[in-house]
């Protein structure tokens, strides 16, 4: 059985600074803007294009993977590191000559820093040859930006639902990508592990193991060249590209600086608030356990009914 509650991302047509900041960034739901000007990117960035480009030469690292569906848990893809534009051609196509494992594998890259343990992707930084082409929304202070993430996919990938801590302008560039989210109110029926849910067929997921999955409300979206989807902080998402696609997400700080872990390149570390208070909770559980379970069981639903009067927002 799929979810229960399904609803479709509102498409806003307008996309302007004034209309986004005063009546739609405050509700922090994803929405989808149509028409705003991404600039010359949509037609420029062809298979050709991208890797003819100065800079195409220099080394990649991608994902590869001979399904469909990227699994983290059982690990069906592998890292491999390629030249950029050889990248691109594969990606590009649906079967290939040379190949790491099967002649239909996939790809998918996530741009990363020069140095990723310290530096965040910028892509003028990495391809300061392409950065020119694509008008990212100035909808946020500047100095809030955080990366901006070139994302190229192989027709019908699939990446896990997750989150990021980040506030999020997933620019659609060329290609289709199917988008379905979940609110991060619904968390508890995602099976988390970290910030990754174990359901990866969300369209049809094992109703044995997950038979709480059906209560999450799933929120999908079909991006087409052109649109941004504003992802809010914590909301997850299930990203699939319908055909051979290229997007630029753009992370931004809503936070102030001092709560965001400072050795966080990817944008998905729990705020440092979050750390603490784990360790804490951590500690609680380990002192309860100086009781007999039933004991434990009785005054762990204490705890948790006074974590819902006194944090959940109603
Ligand atoms: O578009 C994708 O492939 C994934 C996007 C994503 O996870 C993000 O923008 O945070
Ligand atoms: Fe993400």
């Amino acid at each position: 059985m799929s979810n229960l509650l399904e609803h479709q991302v509102e498409i806003i047509e307008d996309h302007s600074k004034g209309n986004f900041i005063q009546h739609i960034y405050p509700k922090r739901i994803p929405v989808v803007l149509r028409g705003i000007s991404i600039g010359p990117c949509v037609k420029k960035w062809t298979p050709d294009y991208l890797s003819s480009v100065p800079g195409s030469e220099k080394d990649v690292k991608i994902h590869v993977s001979p399904s469909h569906q990227m699994d983290f848990i059982n690990k069906n893809f592998a890292y491999r590191t390629l030249p950029f534009s050889e990248f691109v051609k594969r990606a590009a196509r649906e079967k290939h000559e040379e190949y790491f494992f099967t002649e239909d594998e996939k790809y998918y890259l996530r741009a990363l820093g020069d140095d990723p343990r310290k530096d965040v992707a910028d892509i003028r930084k990495q391809f300061p040859a392409l950065a020119s082409d694509i008008f990212i929304p100035e909808y946020f202070e500047p100095e809030k930006f955080f990366s901006s993430v070139f994302r190229i996919s192989s027709a019908n990938i699939q990446l896990w639902t997750h989150y990021d801590v980040m506030d999020n302008f997933l620019i659609q560039v060329t290609g289709r990508k199917k988008v379905i989210l979940f609110s991060p109110r619904d968390a508890n029926y995602l099976y988390l592990q970290g910030d990754k849910s174990e359901v990866l067929d969300v369209d049809n997921p094992d109703s044995e193991k997950f038979p709480e999955f059906v209560k999450a409300r799933r929120y999908c979206c079909l991006l087409e060249p052109g649109d941004t989807l504003f992802i809010p902080a914590m909301w997850f998402h299930n990203v699939k590209s319908l055909d051979f696609a290229i997007s630029v997400n753009v992370f931004w700080k809503h936070l102030e600086e001092h709560l965001y872990d400072s050795k966080d390149t990817y944008g998905n570390k729990d705020p440092l608030p979050v750390g603490r208070a784990m360790q804490i909770l951590d500690r609680a559980l380990k002192t309860l356990k100086e009781l007999p379970e039933e004991y434990q069981d009785f005054y762990a639903r204490m705890m948790v009914s006074k974590i819902q009067t006194k944090a959940y927002k109603s």
